[in-house]
């Protein structure tokens, strides 16, 4: 059964006993925000990162949400890229493709999950990192402008209907590493780095302006080794633990929900629950 909890002003805990509970929990969620989005604005736009976020999503390509979500109304987005070619092992557009995509795009004889090919904004990767995150960010702006995506109310930010994030055990998020200072960007939406300390070291990333514009973000967070960043990132620590990335994850407007299983909640401080 899963535990659940809302933490002050770091957002609601659903915390999981089996990655395939957590992973029908985290399909339920995505289906009925794209279901409320599409209703309120007739599209839903979404922002996806790598890591094992893209697998625990699978059950969204399965029955009853292969039926059920409007696929076609669907605008995806990597909140951060590794800039290396699309058919590169590294690259999370790849990841996203082989286990998501594959299913989902429109082709002639196959409609399994129809995904529009060109709702896809994957990163240009045949240019430097600098590049590729200034074409990134203007075809945003151009989908801003049409309102395909939101825009924020108290900036000129995007507002994504919903971003999906994982977190390293280091609390980076995207590509916004500890103590980098990608943290400190304010005026662009999407930057690069060439030093990441996790390869590859040439990424994009949303800033986190963007981020913390969004309606909705998702953090999906599982295993053990994250356990001492899930604490430091939701516990109420004082001003200690205020520069790890995933706690500068707080969106202005929008709700914030973590997706825990057993082992990464295991550090947190266990008052909160109910079941
Ligand atoms: O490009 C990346 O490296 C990923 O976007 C990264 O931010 C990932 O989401 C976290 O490192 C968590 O990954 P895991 O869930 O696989 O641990």
């Amino acid at each position: 059964m899963a535990l659940y909890a809302n933490h002050n002003n770091r957002g609601d805990l659903r915390i999981h006993d089996s990655l395939d509970e957590l992973a029908t929990d985290l399909a339920d969620y995505i289906a009925e925000l794209s279901e409320v989005y599409m209703k309120e604005r007739g599209v839903f736009a979404i922002a996806l990162t790598g890591g094992s976020l893209i697998s625990l999503m699978g059950k969204l390509c399965k029955a009853p949400y292969n039926k059920t979500v409007d696929w076609a109304k669907w605008y995806i987005f990597w909140a951060d890229e590794r800039v290396v070619a699309k058919n590169h092992a590294d690259s999370n557009y790849k990841l996203v493709k082989d286990g998501f995509l594959s299913k989902a795009f429109i082709t002639e004889n196959f409609r399994l999950v129809p995904v529009v090919p060109s709702h896809v904004y994957s990163i240009n990767d045949s240019v430097s990192a600098e590049e590729a995150a200034n074409e990134y960010e203007f075809s945003l702006r151009q989908l801003v402008k049409t309102r395909t995506v939101g825009v924020s109310e108290i900036s000129d930010c995007p507002k994504f209907d919903l971003i999906l994030l994982g977190m390293g055990p280091d609390g980076h998020v995207a590509s916004l590493f500890p103590n980098h200072t990608v943290l400190d960007e304010k005026d662009e939406w999407v930057t690069f780095i060439t030093d990441s300390p996790k390869p590859p070291p040439e990424r994009i990333t949303f800033t986190l302006p963007v981020i913390n514009s969004a309606s909705n973000v998702a953090l999906v967070v599982t295993g053990g080794s994250k356990a001492e960043a899930v604490h430091l990132a939701i516990d109420d620590l004082g001003t200690d633990c205020l520069l790890l990335p995933a706690r500068m994850v707080q969106p202005t407007n929008g709700k914030l929900v973590w997706f825990l299983d057993k082992p990464a909640a295991s550090k947190l401080e266990a008052s909160q629950f109910s079941e």
